[in-house]
């Protein structure tokens, strides 16, 4: 059984149509991303399949997670489906994290929740030691210290990786990453973005990776969907979505990436 699919997922916004009859599927364990350029649709669709469209927008065809309609429920009913099956990592972590309270806090909230969903109650000792390990899970150095800290006390790398220790804490069994390394310096996105591959990897995690990216998404994911203005214009394996891109966007899309390659002395 697929963990998600969708079937003619269109978005509104009073008579303006966003998106326009998205279908894709994600089983266990797939990784599948949407690439676009920007305004293409992919942040409303990835909201849409969670039941989380901002208001004003409307959703309709069929969002399926974990066996479970999402489209016209109320939120009261997808709300515990969305919590056990499915967790995000956006763009900005500054967004995701309240300033106010310190990321120690922030990451109990999630350990808690999980903890209460298996029936158990955590001592402030076992609460500790989950906060440290699931730090140490996303290679932070010195936890203790990002344990006490506030979010504007800790890098842009940091922070993406406790949003990632967060939302790693509900165990999900999706992971949608939207953009979760656009805001951080190369060097950085290159190590979120292993950091990502492995967490995936090693926890069998199915992943829908988003970004406007076609070189990074090809990266962590196996098959590709390609969004242009609010639609799919193309779906398939990564390396054939490469090697034979039949929509004129995804051709322009790989033309620019191996400009920027040729331009920047990647490519021989
Ligand atoms: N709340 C809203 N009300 C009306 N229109 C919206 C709303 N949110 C987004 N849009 C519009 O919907 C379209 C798709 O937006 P979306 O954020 O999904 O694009 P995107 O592909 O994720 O782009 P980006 O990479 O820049 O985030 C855009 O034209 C955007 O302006």
């Amino acid at each position: 059984m697929s963990l998600l699919s969708t079937l003619g997922l269109s978005i509104r916004a009073g008579t303006r149509c966003l998106v326009e009859d998205v279908h894709f599927s994600l089983a266990p364990g797939d990784r599948l991303g949407l690439v676009g350029e920007s305004g293409s649709g992919k942040s409303l669709t990835a909201l849409a399949l969670l039941g989380l469209l901002p208001p004003g927008l409307v959703a309709s065809g069929s969002v399926r997670l974990a066996g479970q309609q999402v489209i016209g429920r109320p939120d009261r009913q997808i709300a515990p489906v969305r919590g056990a099956v499915a967790a995000m990592v956006f763009q900005d972590p500054r967004a995701a994290l309240d300033p106010l309270m310190t990321l120690g806090a922030q990451l109990a909230v999630p350990i808690r929740r999980r903890a209460k969903a298996e029936g158990r109650r955590l001592s402030r000792h076992d609460l500790r030691d989950r906060k440290i390990a699931a730090l140490e899970r996303v290679a932070i150095d010195a936890p203790e210290r990002v344990l006490a800290a506030f979010p504007h006390q800790v890098s842009g790398g940091q922070r993406q990786r406790v949003a990632i220790a967060m939302a790693l804490a509900c165990r999900p069994q999706l992971l949608i990453a939207d953009e979760p390394t656009t805001a951080l310096d190369v060097s950085t996105q290159a190590e979120v973005l292993a950091l990502l591959d492995r967490l995936v990897r090693e926890e069998g995690l199915a992943l829908l990776f988003i970004s406007h990216d076609l070189p990074v998404v090809a990266g962590i994911a196996e098959r590709v969907a390609v969004m242009a203005a609010g639609r799919v214009v193309e779906t398939g394996p990564v390396a054939e979505i490469f090697s034979t891109p039949r929509a004129p966007y995804t051709q322009a899309l790989i033309a620019a990436a191996r400009r920027l390659d040729d331009a920047l002395g990647l490519r021989r």
